[in-house]
C-alpha cells in the first residue's frame, strides 16, 4: 500500500502539468521557443570540427537558426575566436560562421592566410567597395559605380566599355608609392620638412608638459597630410578635430549604427569630405599647368593626387562634388588614420621601455644628418635610417602589438585552400591579428613590448636568426595582403621610423616612473589601435 502513494502523487504532477493554468501556459511557451534553439545547437554540435558535406571548414555550434552565429559575432570577432582557440586546444583552425543565412568564413593560420591572398582571382576585395565608399567615406552612387567598372565580382550590366578606374589607381601605387621611386622619395622628404615646421611651432627651449599620443597625433596630421596633398588643403585644427571623431566612430559605420547611437560621427565625416570639396574647387584648374615630370608642388602636393583627379575628372560631372570628395577622402583616410597611431605607439614604446631611449639614440645617431638652411632640427639619411635593426625591430613589435587589420574578401567562385572549400559569395576574413597575439607563436611573453624578438639572440647563428625572424614577419601582417594590400606601406615605414628618429634626437624628456598606456582592444579589426589612457610627460628642445 506504502508505495501507491508516490505513484498517485507523481500522477499528480503530472496532471498539474497538463492543465492549462496561467502559469503552465507561460511555461509551454518557453519550452516551444526553446525547442528550435536546443534543437539547433543539438545538431550543429554534432557536427563540431568537422568539415561540411561541400568540404567547407568546421561549423562552431550555434543557438539561433537563420540568426546562426550573428549573436556571438557581435560580441566581438577576437572573443570569439579566443573561445574557439580553446575548444580546439590549438590555434589556426578555420571556422564557417553563419550570419542571417550568409556563410562568413574565417581564417587564423598564417600559412593559410597568405594562401587566401594569393588566390587573388577567385577570393577578392572588390565587392566591398561599394560598401566601404558609401558607408565609410560618405559616397554617392556614381562615385561607386566608378569604382565597380572592371571589378571582379560585380555585376557589368551597365558599366560595359566605360574606364577601369581602379586598375589605372594600382598602376600609379605603384609608380608614386613604390620602393625608391621619386614619388615615395618626394613624400618623405616633403613629411620630413613638414614635421621639422611643426615642431619648431610647438616646442621651445622651456620645459612643457604633454600628452604624448595628443601631442604626436597634432605634429604628424598636417605633416603627413601636406606630404600628400600640399598645402591647400586645410589641415588645420578643426579638421584635424573632425577627422579623428569620424575616424573614432568607424567601426560603428561599419555596422550601420544610426546616427542618435553615434553622434556627430557622420557630421565630423562630411566636414572633412566638405575641405576636400574647397580644396578641389581651389587647385582643379591648375591641374594642366603643371608640368608632369613635377613629383611634388604645393597645390596638388604628391603626384599620385595630381593624377587622381585628372583620373576622377574623366569619369565623374565635374558638379558631382560629393562624388569626387569621397574618392579623395579614402586615400587621406588610409594616410592618416592608421601610420599616425602606429607612429603614436612606437615613439611611446621607444621613450617608456627601460633601457631602450638611449639604445635607439646611439643607432639613430649613424643616420643623422645636418639640419637644413634655416631649420634647426635635424635631417636625415632616410635609406640609412630604415635599415637600422633596432629602429626597426622597435616598429615590428610596435605594429605586432598594437595593430589590428583585418582583411575582408568574397569568394566569387568556389576555392579550395589548405584542404578546405570555400563556397561562391561567403565572405573571408584574414584573422592577422589573432596571429599576431597566439602565445604558441611567440612565447609566454606575448604581450609584452620585446623589440629584442626581432634581433639576433645572444649566441644564436645569423642563419638561424634569419630564419626566425623571417618566420615572425610571416605573422605580422599589419598591411594586409595580395593585390589589394595597403599601397601607403613604403611611405608608412619611412614616416613612422623618421618621426621616431627625430623624437628620440631633438628632444630632452622627462618620463621618470611613466610606462607606456595599455593598448585599448575593444577596436578589434579598427586598424591603428588607440591607448586606453593618454601618458602624460614634460619635454623641451635639446
Ligand atoms: C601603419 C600604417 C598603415 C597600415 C597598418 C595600413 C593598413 C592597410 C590595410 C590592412 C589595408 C587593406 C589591405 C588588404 O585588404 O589586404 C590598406 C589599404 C590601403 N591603404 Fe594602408 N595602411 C597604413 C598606411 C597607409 C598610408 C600611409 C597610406 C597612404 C599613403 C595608405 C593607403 C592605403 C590605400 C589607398 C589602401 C587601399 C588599397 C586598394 O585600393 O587596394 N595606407 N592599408
Amino acid at each position: 500500500m506504502n508505495s501507491s502513494i508516490p505513484i498517485s502523487d507523481s500522477l499528480r504532477d503530472l496532471l498539474s502539468l497538463v492543465s492549462l493554468t496561467p502559469a503552465n501556459i507561460a511555461l509551454y511557451g518557453v519550452l516551444a521557443a526553446a525547442l528550435p534553439l536546443v534543437f539547433t545547437y543539438t545538431v550543429s554540435s554534432l557536427n563540431d570540427g568537422k568539415p561540411t558535406k561541400d568540404g567547407e571548414p568546421p561549423v562552431p555550434p550555434y543557438w539561433f537558426p537563420f540568426v546562426g552565429h550573428g549573436f556571438a559575432l557581435m560580441g566581438g570577432m577576437d572573443k570569439m575566436m579566443s573561445r574557439y582557440r580553446k575548444t580546439d586546444g590549438g590555434p589556426g583552425k578555420p571556422k564557417t560562421l553563419t550570419v542571417f543565412g550568409k556563410k562568413m568564413y574565417l581564417i587564423s593560420d598564417p600559412g593559410s592566410i597568405l594562401l587566401m591572398w594569393r588566390k587573388s582571382k577567385s577570393v577578392v576585395f572588390e565587392p566591398l567597395l561599394e560598401f566601404t565608399l558609401k558607408q565609410l567615406f560618405g559616397g554617392n552612387d556614381a562615385a561607386a559605380r566608378v569604382l565597380n567598372v572592371g571589378s571582379p565580382g560585380v555585376d557589368q550590366t551597365g558599366l560595359e566599355g566605360e574606364m577601369e578606374w581602379m586598375k589605372f589607381v594600382h598602376q600609379m601605387y605603384i609608380r608614386e608609392l613604390g620602393p625608391s621611386t621619386p614619388g615615395l622619395e618626394n613624400m618623405t622628404n616633403v613629411y620630413l620638412r613638414e614635421l621639422n615646421k611643426e615642431i619648431e611651432k610647438l616646442v621651445g627651449k622651456e620645459t612643457k608638459e604633454i600628452d604624448l599620443f595628443a601631442w604626436v597625433k597634432k605634429i604628424m596630421f598636417p605633416a603627413s597630410g601636406r606630404a600628400l596633398y600640399g598645402y591647400k588643403l586645410d589641415l588645420g585644427e578643426e579638421m584635424a578635430y573632425n577627422f579623428w571623431n569620424w575616424d573614432a566612430g568607424f567601426l560603428q559605420l561599419v555596422k550601420f549604427y544610426p546616427d542618435f547611437m553615434i553622434p556627430g560621427v557622420r557630421a565630423s565625416r562630411d566636414r572633412v569630405l566638405d575641405a576636400l570639396v574647397k580644396w578641389r574647387m581651389e587647385v582643379k584648374d591648375l591641374r594642366d599647368k603643371i608640368d608632369d615630370d613635377v613629383v611634388w608642388e604645393e597645390n596638388f602636393g604628391a603626384r599620385l593626387i595630381r593624377d587622381r583627379v585628372k583620373l576622377t575628372e574623366q569619369v565623374l560631372a565635374e558638379d558631382d562634388h560629393r562624388g569626387h570628395a569621397s574618392i579623395h577622402l579614402s586615400i587621406f583616410w588610409g594616410l592618416e588614420a592608421n601610420a599616425i597611431p602606429v607612429a603614436c605607439w612606437t615613439v611611446a614604446f621607444a621613450l617608456l621601455t627601460p633601457g631602450l631611449f638611449e639604445r635607439l639614440k646611439a643607432e639613430v645617431s649613424t643616420a643623422v644628418l645636418p639640419p637644413v638652411e634655416g631649420s634647426s632640427m635635424p635631417s636625415w639619411d632616410v635609406d640609412m635610417l630604415v635599415k637600422l635593426p633596432l629602429l626597426n625591430a622597435v616598429w615590428q613589435e610596435s605594429m605586432r602589438l598594437c595593430v589590428s587589420s583585418l582583411s575582408p574578401r568574397v569568394v566569387i567562385e568556389d576555392t579550395e585552400i589548405d584542404g578546405y572549400i570555400y563556397k561562391k559569395g561567403g565572405m573571408v576574413q584574414g584573422m592577422s591579428p589573432i596571429v599576431q597575439l597566439e602565445e604558441e607563436y611567440w612565447g609566454k611573453d606575448v604581450l609584452e613590448f620585446n623589440p629584442d624578438r626581432w634581433l639576433p639572440f645572444p649566441g644564436e647563428s645569423a642563419s638561424a636568426a634569419g630564419k626566425r625572424i623571417r618566420d615572425y614577419q610571416s605573422k605580422v601582417r599589419p598591411f594586409g595582403g595580395g593585390v589589394s594590400i595597403c599601397p601607403g606601406r613604403h611611405f608608412a615605414g619611412q614616416e613612422i621610423l623618421a618621426t621616431v628618429a627625430v623624437f628620440v634626437t631633438a628632444f630632452e624628456w622627462e618620463m621618470e616612473g611613466k610606462k607606456a598606456p595599455e593598448v585599448n582592444r575593444d577596436y578589434f579589426g579598427a586598424g591603428g589601435l588607440p591607448p586606453k589612457s593618454d601618458v602624460r610627460l614634460k619635454v623641451k628642445r635639446i
